[in-house]
């Protein structure tokens, strides 16, 4: 697998990789982004830290990619949208740099309040002032986080510490969070007209573009210390200068920038200011965070090499790892279920419901339900299918996906059914559980069956009436066909029968023809169960 490096990330994570015989890498830095998209073409795996945009463009060009692996927590430099449609998966390393980011926030916070780096550059110039840089405590301060995840939350923690009150405003949040970190749940705005201190460590999204602007700099007292370690752009970079100008902020910390490396008149102008203090994106800059995340990192590429699970893929459904050896029987047999019934579609799919009965209902099951969609569509559509881009791609088709659950079920302590609609509302019902952790199906359409799918079987309808077994045998015998196992299913004695067999080897289209004439078969069709590994989900094993 060829990879390519292209930001800085620690070689002792690396190493990891490095020392992988199945691995080619390269370490290529500084490249621009014309030298990027001529190189990208080579690669399956390209590993970055901010510093590098993973837009359309390099997605496009990126012919063998199958993987953008984010040394650190932030996305915002992946068009993480854009890669599910290709189904690329995008990984992160959400939780190695946090401490060093919230570590980094008290840092800037600190150095803001004491006057440490204008301090510093004033000694080291020769003066000698003190009274110019007369600062102010934390001790008793209102401080405000807004956005209490694992950053939010630490610096919360660091805030108390430093006998703040603390505030906190995160409406995704459960209230419980706040209330162990012993922290104030309050609106936005009551930060804003509440705090003396403002600290933003949410993502930069649609909704956190831009979110302190005009009007909540407006809201806040007059003196607010304000920081961003988060994102640049999550405070209004033009509001934030105008506001430290006209004296309403009293001093600020800013670490993210909406342009890296800036460049900007205004970001230029804005760095200069005195009340000011900058570092450029360091939040994340430590000996620990990086060593961690790229470990995480590479830790990720080697589960996809291995074909295991992956942990911090942020475009795939999945089980919690706790809940992952549990769940990864139901993968299978929905994968199974999915092969076996896609088969039996002879129209386009308008619509395909997954429904969860018994004990596996108590569970999220969109994982199982994405693994289904993937199996189905692998055999529709010519691009390859995953669990990246299944949902997307059924949408794209104008397939309609349902999912429902019931914890109630008659005979079996776990049942998935599955039901494909095509054209005309023709459909076909397959449900399925676990015997032993084996996949078994128990039903197809109203007939009750019992059977696992085998790589080559023959499925038939006709009406039910003496010799038709024998004359199927008869054929088969005739052709050397060995059938090593027959289900059979009836609604009614002498109405019609469904039959399934099981056979070594395939059933070549002359017999299933000389068998459909001998049984006047209403349907009659020859399945083939995939024997090759499975790539789709990554976690069902198959
Ligand atoms: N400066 C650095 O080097 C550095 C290092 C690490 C993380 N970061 C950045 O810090 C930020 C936080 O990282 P994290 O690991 O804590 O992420 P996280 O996902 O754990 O936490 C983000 C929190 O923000 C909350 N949130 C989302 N939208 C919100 C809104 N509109 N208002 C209030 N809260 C909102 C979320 O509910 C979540 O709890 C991210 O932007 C990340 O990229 C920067
Ligand atoms: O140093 C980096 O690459 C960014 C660090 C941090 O902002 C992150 O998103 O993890």
């Amino acid at each position: 697998m060829k990879i390519i490096v292209t930001d800085e990330v620690a070689s002792e994570g690396l190493a990891l990789l490095k020392q992988d015989p199945r691995v080619e890498m390269d370490v290529r830095l500084g490249l621009s982004k014309e030298e990027l998209l001529k190189a990208i073409g080579d690669y399956e795996v390209i590993i970055t830290r901010s510093g590098t945009t993973v837009d359309r463009d390099v997605l496009d060009a990126g012919k063998k990619l199958k993987m953008v692996a984010r040394a650190g927590v932030g996305i915002d430099n992946v068009d993480v949208e854009y890669a599910s449609s290709r189904g690329v998966i995008v990984v992160n390393a959400p939780f190695g740099n946090t401490n060093s980011a919230a570590e980094h926030t008290m840092a800037l916070l600190l150095s803001a309040c004491r006057n440490v780096t204008v301090a510093n550059a004033s000694l080291k110039k020769g003066e000698w002032k003190r009274a110019p840089f007369t600062g102010v405590e934390l001790k008793g301060k209102t401080a405000g986080v807004i956005g209490l995840g694992k950053v939010g939350g630490r610096v919360a923690t660091r805030l108390k510490a430093f006998e703040c009150e603390v505030l906190a405003c995160d409406p995704y949040i459960a209230a419980k969070r706040a209330h162990d970190l012993g922290v104030k749940l309050v609106t936005h705005d009551e930060i804003y007209k509440n705090c003396d201190i403002i600290t933003v460590h949410t993502p930069l999204n649609d909704e956190t573009m831009g979110m302190i602007g005009d009007r909540e700099f407006g809201l806040m007292k007059s003196g607010v210390i304000i920081l961003n370690v988060a994102r640049g752009g999550v405070i209004g970079e033009a509001p934030l200068l105008a506001n430290l100008k006209s004296g309403k902020i009293a001093l600020a910390a800013v670490d993210v920038w909406s342009e890296e490396p800036p460049k900007t008149d205004l970001l230029k102008e804005l760095i200069s200011q005195d009340k000011l203090v900058v570092t450029p994106h360091l939040g994340a800059n430590t000996f620990e965070a990086q060593v961690n995340v790229a470990v995480d990192v590479s830790k990720e590429v080697l589960n996809y090499l291995d074909e295991q699970p992956l942990e911090n893929a942020v475009n795939i459904p999945r089980f919690d790892l706790a809940l992952m050896d549990q769940m990864r029987p139901f993968l299978n047999l929905m994968s199974t279920m999915c092969d076996f019934g896609i088969q039996l579609v002879d129209t386009n799919i308008s619509k395909v419901s997954f429904s969860f009965f018994g004990s596996i209902a108590h569970y999220d099951c969109t994982p199982i339900t994405v693994c289904g969609l993937a199996a189905l569509l692998n055999k529709v559509v010519e691009q390859d299918v995953n669990m990246v881009n299944a949902s997307l791609i059924a949408e794209q088709m104008g397939i309609a996906v349902e999912e429902s659950k019931s914890t109630q079920t008659d005979a079996f302590s776990n049942l998935i059914t599955l039901v494909l609609e095509g054209e005309g509302g023709k459909r076909r019902l397959i449900s399925g559980t676990l015997f032993e952790g084996i996949p078994r199906i128990v039903r197809l359409r109203d007939y009750t069956m019992d059977f696992t799918p085998e790589e080559h079987m023959l499925l038939m309808h006709y009406a039910d009436r003496p010799g038709m077994i024998g004359k199927i045998g008869t054929i088969m015998g005739q052709h050397e066909i060995n059938i090593a196992s027959m289900n059979l299913g009836r609604s009614e004695k002498k109405g019609e029968a469904m039959v399934i067999l099981s056979i070594d080897s395939a059933v070549p289209p002359v017999v299933v023809e000389e068998i459909k004439k001998a049984t006047e078969a209403t349907f009659i069709k020859a399945l083939h169960m995939p024997t090759a590994k499975c790539n789709r989900c990554r976690s069902c094993g198959n």
